[in-house]
């Protein structure tokens, strides 16, 4: 209804609340704030690999996260950024959906 339209055109739409093993990851990624857009969350996990060389720098696609928290949440020693099931199926566990 209206009030959508609103959210949409104030760039508050579709914004989701990390639970907080992830809102810490995001934020050593230099995420502020609680609340999200999921390309921000992707954008920011993104970053956290880099930061973190958890990504293989031969073969940049596989990133090896056992070890650190990003691990510790997937459930994963490694995946392949090919295949973001893993990563999409964490984020249904950790990510509450935000309705203002
Ligand atoms: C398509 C996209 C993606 C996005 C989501 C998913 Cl679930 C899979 C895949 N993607 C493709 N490669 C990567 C990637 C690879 C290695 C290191 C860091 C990122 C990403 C990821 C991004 C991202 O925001 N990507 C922007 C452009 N990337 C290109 C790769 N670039 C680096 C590749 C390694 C060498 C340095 C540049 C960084 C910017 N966010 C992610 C978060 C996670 Cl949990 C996992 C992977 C990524």
């Amino acid at each position: 209804a209206s009030e959508n339209a609103c959210r949409i055109a104030l760039g508050q739409a579709n914004q989701v609340q990390p639970k907080l093993p992830l809102l810490k990851i995001l934020q050593a990624a230099g995420a502020h704030g609680e609340t999200f857009t999921l390309k921000e969350v992707m954008h920011y996990l993104g970053q956290y690999i880099m930061v973190r060389q958890l990504y293989d720098k031969r073969q940049q696609h596989m990133v090896y996260c056992g070890g650190d928290q990003l691990g510790e949440l997937l459930g994963l020693e490694s995946f392949s950024v090919k295949d973001p099931s893993p990563v999409y199926d964490m984020l249904k566990r950790n990510l509450t959906s935000v309705t203002i």
